[in-house]
């Protein structure tokens, strides 16, 4: 998706934003360009307040001069803008591309409401195209991958487990420390049923399946913003 498409639909989404809220800030390069325009709103005396959902975001809306609290202080949020790698029926998600996740399905979770930014090209009629980030402690890896293949076979679902690397080719860590193995499954049709067979595996904490958390997805085209709701 191009910068102005992305720049576009965070823009339909900080029509949103009201003074006096408390924010979440969601990562990646479309939530950039949304944390980019609050920042220049912030400049401009808005009055907000932002939780990040990543270091990477905590940096740039620090830069920009956001005010950023944690969840400890602010453990109820108004409103959670992020980005999504796809967005199924129902508004069901599947983020972490950018290994954000964990940070932020609890951050969205924590939120009142949660409005996804994207363009057209990330809406689909069945999730699992792009695969699917599953967070896992680095602790039994061999042991978690297995189980997961085994609930996976159990509903229909193969394909491989990649274990993420970083640029340096070692496994990439999450912020909080963890793998990411990213299953490639091609086709997802009963998100609900995975959700809830990854939850039973000791090793996983979390996954890129968001269920139930957005409440809008503001989403561009080439000349249109359409607003999508679960
Ligand atoms: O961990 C990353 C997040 O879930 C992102 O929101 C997601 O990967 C979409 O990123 P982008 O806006 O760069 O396509």
């Amino acid at each position: 998706m191009s910068v102005e498409m992305k720049r576009r639909s965070a823009e339909a989404a900080l029509a949103h934003v009201e003074p006096g809220m408390k924010l979440g800030l969601g990562t990646g390069s479309t939530a950039d360009e949304f944390v980019k325009l609050l920042g220049a709103r912030v400049a401009a005396g808005l009055d907000v307040v932002g939780v990040p959902t990543s270091e990477r975001t905590a940096a740039l809306a620090g830069s920009l001069g956001i005010r950023l609290e944690t969840l400890d202080t602010l453990p109820e949020l108004d409103l959670t803008i992020d980005g999504a790698d796809e967005i199924g029926p129902g508004l069901v998600l599947v983020k972490g591309g950018g290994g954000a996740l964990l940070r932020e399905k609890i951050v969205a979770a924590a939120s009142a409401r949660m409005i996804v930014i994207a363009d057209k090209s990330k809406v689909v009629e069945t999730v699992g195209a792009f695969p699917l980030p599953i967070e896992v402690v680095p602790f039994g890896l061999g042991s978690t991958r297995l189980k997961i293949e085994r609930i996976a076979a159990d509903l229909g679902l193969a394909g491989p487990l990649a274990l993420r690397q970083g640029r340096d080719g070692a496994p990439y860590l999450t912020d909080g420390g963890h793998y990411i193995l990213d299953a490639s499954f091609r086709r997802i049709p009963d998100p609900k049923a995975l959700a809830e067979a990854l939850a039973t595996i000791p090793g996983v904490v979390e996954h890129g399946l968001f269920i139930g958390l957005a409440t809008a997805a503001v989403v561009a085209g080439l000349d249109q913003i359409e607003t999508l709701h679960p």
